[in-house]
């Protein structure tokens, strides 16, 4: 109720076009898909990578920083990450314990055979979808702490895909099942409220000011 309240006096500080943008937007975002990526530590990459969830509609995405320590910059994904959730990890079993105590089932995408191929993959659950780095893969740990395997076909003599490229074909082709689906990949109302505050504050230059002069007055 507080957080409709704000909202409703910030809103008056950003134009009413904006303001159906989000809401369309956020019409669109779902946190029933997420994505991981374990080590990526290249910045071309990781902001590649980061910049299609959002321009697909993901709503949180998971880097891991394990293996080769902390090399991302905090800027990592140039824009983008003003209007997605990035949560970091220092560990992969932090990773994979949140995202299953979350109710994730946990889908390692790896070019290797066994592997579930794209277009006979079907989602029918909360699913994280993890991705490794370019020379290593993914670790040992998630693929044994896998629910399932993802492929990409691939018909050529190249063995992989480079891993923004892959998080690109897999995010366009899940969302895309995933929208003509009944299952339930909207946010919630509450969820919407939430991002509909953060990104009026984030579209706001003197938000500092004018949350001072809210907080004066609602005393
Ligand atoms: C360059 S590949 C890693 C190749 C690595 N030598 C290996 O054995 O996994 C980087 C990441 O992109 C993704 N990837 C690349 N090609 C893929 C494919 N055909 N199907 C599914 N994922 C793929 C995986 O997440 C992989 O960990």
């Amino acid at each position: 109720m507080k957080d409709a309240h704000l909202l409703e006096y910030l809103e008056r500080f950003i134009s009413e076009e904006r303001k159906q943008r989000f809401l369309s937007i956020l019409n669109q975002r779902t946190k029933y898909l997420t994505i991981a990526i374990e080590d990526v530590y290249q910045l071309h990459n990781a902001s590649a990578i980061i910049r299609s969830c959002e321009s697909f509609g993901l709503q949180e995405v998971h880097v891991i920083e394990d293996r080769f320590g902390k090399r991302l910059d905090k800027h990592i994904a140039m824009g983008a990450q003003r209007w997605v959730d990035v949560k970091r990890y220092g560990q992969t079993s932090d990773c994979l314990s949140q995202l299953k105590s979350e109710g994730y089932r946990i889908v390692a995408t790896t070019p290797h055979a066994k592997s579930r191929l794209l277009d006979d993959f079907e989602i029918d659950g909360k699913t994280a979808l993890f991705f490794g780095t370019e020379k290593e893969g993914l670790s040992e740990e998630v693929i044994a702490g896998s629910d399932g395997f993802l492929k990409i076909p691939m018909v050529g003599f190249t063995e992989s895909l480079n891993v923004s490229v892959s998080a690109a074909i897999v995010l366009q082709t899940l969302t895309q099942q995933l929208r003509k689906s009944d299952l339930p990949w909207h946010l919630t109302e509450t969820e919407k409220l939430e991002k509909r505050l953060d990104w009026t504050q984030k579209s706001i230059k003197s938000i500092e000011a004018i949350l001072e002069r809210y907080h004066r007055s609602s005393k």
